[in-house]
């Protein structure tokens, strides 16, 4: 394991990185931590492989296929961006060493280790083999050690497998006439157990060509190979691939699946001491670009990584005849509002509102498409827009809102009834307000283009609002946590409670827990916004319930062992948190060593695997608000949770659910708006959502005349840290 270098990212999707695994012929692996505290194995396509289309095909069908294979010991796919400007796979970490490491400081490993090795690993290869699928890639580097038996790596997500000379069967050598099928990875198994038993393979040392060729023409090397493996081997080196066993043959055939047991002592020691090792924190530094690095000159098919120069993109549309200009500048003083919105209301007048209710519900259950016409037969074209962040800091939320539009647009042109066609539009603004700029400049230009969801971060909205609103575009923006940001712009919808709801959430949680005297910490490490939502959830909550502090600090110099210990002393029955992940974790720990008794809450700031690796994987630790749902635990949400579990193998990210039922809104909106009228433009399109209401997989949408969220349901959702992950405990009403 290894330190990151300067220009490793340090986030990729929700995953920060926290070392280097090793390198791959494709990509870089890194030990990373997701967003709920587990770790992963997660390997970054180098962008010569990620922008190469045949690569990407191969790697996504990988993958694709790989979700469908579960074994015990098979390491297979957890979670992967195949369609992003980033290319990237995800796998459950396993801390054990791989065999060629394992060799290189024990040796060879006794018979029996050897014949638990073989047995396991036919056992995973059996439930490859009985996908349809093969390995490829059977070798020393793929296969690590647990105190419970072993783990096969290097399935799905490859897009070159191949395994090394010396592990390649006659077929796969000279290429040709035999298919290369489950024959061959048994082949590769026999060559691996020889390594393992004697230290070297069956085709001895040499150059790769040397090697190929020896596996091509002459017999195996078998003299050292212990007796009671000898004749396993021999029949998994068999030269005609239809004399090799099978898979589950060598799975009855080998010795039994071992316990604890299964490693010489030595061995077994160090692999306990790997896993009983804490997870390294990640580095203090941070590289210049916190983001991924944007690929110049070079897009992704379904979400352009915009480049810092404006020539790749569209130009703007000029602005009306008497529209307001563009905003030049993000850092702008507020701007008076366009006129845009009052405008739509006042047209609206009595036209009546559309009620889109309960609509996405239902497609989710169905299954019989029911769109009518030929896809594209001089049908108009629509798109829905996203600009959000899906490579920086912070990208856990921009991947979830991709899948989630995604979801619902693929669901709507099949089963839709939609008379246009539709499509999405996804800008990658990677949480820089400059790109932000040209994201939004980019949508405003397309023409199709009719509504936008976005964007994911309040810092760039200043960068963005104007602009979206001088074009009349509507913005749906999930995850903005900004004062007020609907009033100053004018076509933006706020799909969240605000703020100051939380605040009565927060109360709700600590009344429950009998917290009466209250300290509502302020982390000036975490900017303004930890100060804005302080004093919104000091302000708020009910002087007759609880006795709330105030107080401020700055986590990064503040001596939070101290703290913990005032706290503890003066009888402080919950601490609230406003700032961010890493200091959460801090005091959490520092409170549970002084052993304080009370609550702890945060908001959704301080979710990240930061709080996990500060805190450790603590039982019933602390709560977290979040204006999210987790469809996997929420039974509102579940059949959304299935549906995403169904179409992409995992689970879904926060504000998947959320971004379904904003491109829902959106889409059936335009529809209705498309069949009642004959001309539609964006600002009419504004104003049948202003008054729309729609009833969501996750909350009911809905809002009002200046584009608040006004929809009923709950205003958070609770959740709690235990044993290194969040679970969720279900809406909070306030
Ligand atoms: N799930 C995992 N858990 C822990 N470590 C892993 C995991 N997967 C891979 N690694 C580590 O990362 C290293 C590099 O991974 P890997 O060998 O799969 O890349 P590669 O197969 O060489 O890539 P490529 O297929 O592009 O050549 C491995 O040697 C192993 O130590």
């Amino acid at each position: 394991m290894r330190e990151l270098t300067p220009t490793d990212p340090r986030r990729v999707g929700g995953y920060l990185l926290l070392r280097r695994l090793g390198e791959g012929r494709s990509g870089v692996v890194y030990l990373a931590c997701s967003l709920r505290g587990e770790p992963v194995a997660l390997k970054l396509i180098r962008p010569a492989y990620a922008f190469d289309p045949a690569f990407r095909a191969r790697f996504e069908a990988d993958v694709a296929a790989a979700r469908h294979v579960g074994a015990r010991r098979l390491v297979t796919v957890a979670a992967a961006d195949t369609a992003g400007g980033t290319v990237w796979a995800a796998y459950p970490y396993v801390a054990g060493p791989t065999l060629d490491e394992t060799l290189a400081a024990h040796g060879p490993l006794p018979p029996r280790t050897v014949s638990a090795l073989g047995a396991l690993l036919a056992e995973a290869l059996t439930a490859v083999h009985a996908a349809g699928l093969c390995h490829r890639d059977i070798r020393p580097g793929h296969v690590q050690l647990t105190l419970d038996g072993p783990r096969l790596t290097g399935f799905g997500g490859s897009g070159t497998r191949i395994g090394p000379p010396g592990f390649l069967s006659p077929e796969q050598a000279v290429g040709g006439a035999i298919p290369v099928g489950p024959p061959s990875d048994l082949f590769a198994l026999g060559c691996l157990l020889t390594y393992a038993a004697t230290g070297r393979g069956p085709f001895g040392e040499g150059s790769p060509r040397e090697l190929l060729r020896r596996a091509a023409f002459d017999p195996p090397e078998l003299a050292d190979v212990p007796r009671g493996l000898l004749e396993v081997v021999r029949a998994c080196l068999h030269r005609d691939p239809l004399l090799r066993p099978s898979a589950l043959d060598l799975a009855r055939e080998m010795a039994p699946p071992v316990g604890a047991g299964w490693l010489p002592g030595p061995l077994a020691r160090e692999v306990a001491a790997r896993y009983a090792a804490p997870l390294p924190r990640p580095a203090s530094h941070e590289p210049a670009d916190q983001g991924l690095p944007l690929v110049p000159g070079r897009s992704a098919p379904d979400t352009p990584a915009l480049t810092r120069g404006a020539e790749e993109l569209p130009e703007a549309e000029p602005p009306e005849p008497g529209a307001p200009e563009a905003p030049s500048d993000a850092a702008q003083p507020e701007r008076p509002r366009p006129t845009g919105r009052r405008r739509a209301l006042r047209l609206l007048g009595g036209a009546g509102a559309l009620a889109v209710a309960g609509v996405g519900a239902g497609l989710l259950l169905r299954t019989e498409p029911r769109g009518e016409g030929p896809v594209g037969a001089g049908r108009r074209a629509y798109a829905i827009g996203l600009q959000a962040n899906l490579s920086g800091t912070g990208a856990a939320a921009g991947s979830g809102q991709q899948r989630g539009l995604n979801m619902a647009v693929d669901e709507l042109n099949r089963l839709g009834n939609l008379p246009f066609d539709l499509d999405v539009r996804p800008l990658d603004d990677a949480g820089d307000p400059e790109l932000a700029r040209e994201a939004a400049r980019a949508l405003v230009a397309d023409e199709e283009v009719m509504a936008v969801i976005g964007p994911t971060e309040n810092a760039v909205l200043p960068a963005v609002g104007d602009t979206y609103a001088t074009a009349e575009l509507p913005l749906l923006a999930l995850s903005l946590t900004g004062p007020n940001d609907h009033e100053r712009y004018g076509s933006l919808l706020v799909a969240r409670p605000p703020a100051a709801l939380a605040g009565l959430a927060a109360g709700e949680v600590l009344a429950e827990r009998g917290a009466r005297r209250v300290v509502v910490l302020d982390d000036r490490a975490a900017g303004e916004e930890s100060g804005r939502v302080a004093r919104a959830l000091h302000g708020s909550l009910d002087r007759e319930r609880f006795t709330p502090v105030a107080r401020e600090l700055d986590s990064t110099e503040a001596d939070l062992n101290a703290l913990a210990a005032e706290l503890t002393a003066d009888g402080t029955e919950a601490v609230v948190w406003c700032g961010r992940a890493d200091g959460a974790g801090r005091l959490s720990r520092a409170l549970r060593t002084n052993g304080y008794p009370g609550v702890g809450l945060a908001t959704e700031r301080a979710i990240g695997p930061e709080y996990f690796l500060h805190t450790g994987q603590q039982p019933d630790d602390w709560f977290f608000l979040a204006p999210y749902t987790d469809p996997r635990a929420d039974p509102r949400a579940s059949g959304f949770g299935r549906a995403h579990r169904d179409r992409f193998g995992w689970d879904a990210e926060p504000y998947a659910a959320e971004a379904y039922d904003a491109a829902q809104l959106l889409v059936l909106t335009l529809r209705e708006t498309v069949e009642s009228r004959a001309g539609v433009t964006r600002g009419v399109l504004l104003e049948q959502l202003l008054a729309g209401r729609y009833r969501g997989v996750a909350r009911d949408l809905a809002f009002d005349a200046e584009g608040a969220y006004a929809g009923e349901g709950p205003v958070a959702y609770l959740y709690r840290a235990h044993h290194g992950e969040l679970r969720f405990q279900g809406p909070v009403s306030g």
